[in-house]
């Protein structure tokens, strides 16, 4: 399994009439301080904490009953952004899950609906839950594709994170007019983590693209060296997860000055 057969398996669930709806209806909590690209601008390498019930490579990391109560602890904990896994299948998320959390009160930061996108009724979808974001992932789209979905995040009202893996995505993405663009150090066919990976690609990104290193870090020196390099945010799931005190870890990773000459 990877990200080939997932994307085979969203392609076959949304090509008929009958692609799956929600009944979710935006946002019924009051507007966020501010948008999810927002969150990302600032002086410090942003925390983008991410709420995933379970994966291909580690498989359960989170009861579902506890993913709200966590959504919660990471905005308290000085999370800039919380990503939802919305996918069933693989990652043990929805967009109900991601509904609930974009919906609830004492989640006060911009929201994630992280999922495979392959058509662009999941950017609507993902608008429908109440999410500040969505992310695409070069890698599964073509550039028709991908230049659709980044018109409905705009017509939405909604925040893109364009995630790439190689020199060329990062190329494709940039000439898609991406405004958020991350690097994946997890590479989604074999699983294999090389942070080296953000490092090889930053600098192929413009000054006035946000960045987000995805993946893979752990520890207060891995934010350290994306921070050197220029990255706005960081995508963290699995340290927090597999953390004894989530909270007291994601306190740790926070505080790294984001370089400013490499940028
Ligand atoms: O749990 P990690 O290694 O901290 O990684 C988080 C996030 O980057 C990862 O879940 C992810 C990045 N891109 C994805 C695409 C689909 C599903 C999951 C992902």
């Amino acid at each position: 399994m990877h990200l080939d057969d997932i994307v085979a398996a969203k392609r076959s669930a949304w090509s008929g009439a009958r692609a799956p709806v929600s009944t979710a209806d935006g946002r019924a909590t009051p507007a966020r301080a501010g948008t999810f690209a927002a969150a990302l601008n600032g002086t410090d390498v942003a925390i983008i904490a991410e709420v995933k019930p379970k994966s291909p490579s580690k498989g359960e990391l989170l009861p579902l009953a506890e993913a709200v109560p966590l959504a919660r602890t990471y905005a308290k904990a000085g999370a800039a952004a919380v990503s939802v896994l919305a996918d069933t299948a693989y990652f043990g998320g929805s967009p109900d899950l991601v509904a609930q959390v974009a919906n609830d009160p004492e989640v006060t930061v911009p929201v994630l609906f992280k999922d495979f996108l392959v058509d662009v009724r999941q950017v609507q979808l993902a608008h429908d839950c109440g999410a500040d974001a969505v992310l695409v992932i070069v890698r599964a789209v073509d550039d028709a594709l991908l230049a659709d979905l980044l018109a409905a995040a705009d017509e939405l009202g909604i925040d893109a994170l364009v995630e790439t893996f190689t020199e060329e995505e990062v190329g494709r993405a940039v000439r898609a007019g991406a405004r958020i663009i991350g690097v994946n150090n997890r590479d989604l066919r074999t699983f294999a983590v090389d942070l080296d990976n953000s490092m090889r690609l930053r600098r192929l990104i413009p000054p006035a693209v946000l960045t987000v290193s995805e993946s893979g870090l752990h520890t207060p020196n891995d934010l350290a060296r994306i921070g050197a390099h220029g990255f706005h945010a960081a995508l963290i799931g699995e340290s927090l997860l597999t953390s004894d005190d989530p909270a007291d870890k994601l306190r740790s990773l926070r505080g790294v000055r984001i370089a400013q000459a490499v940028r």
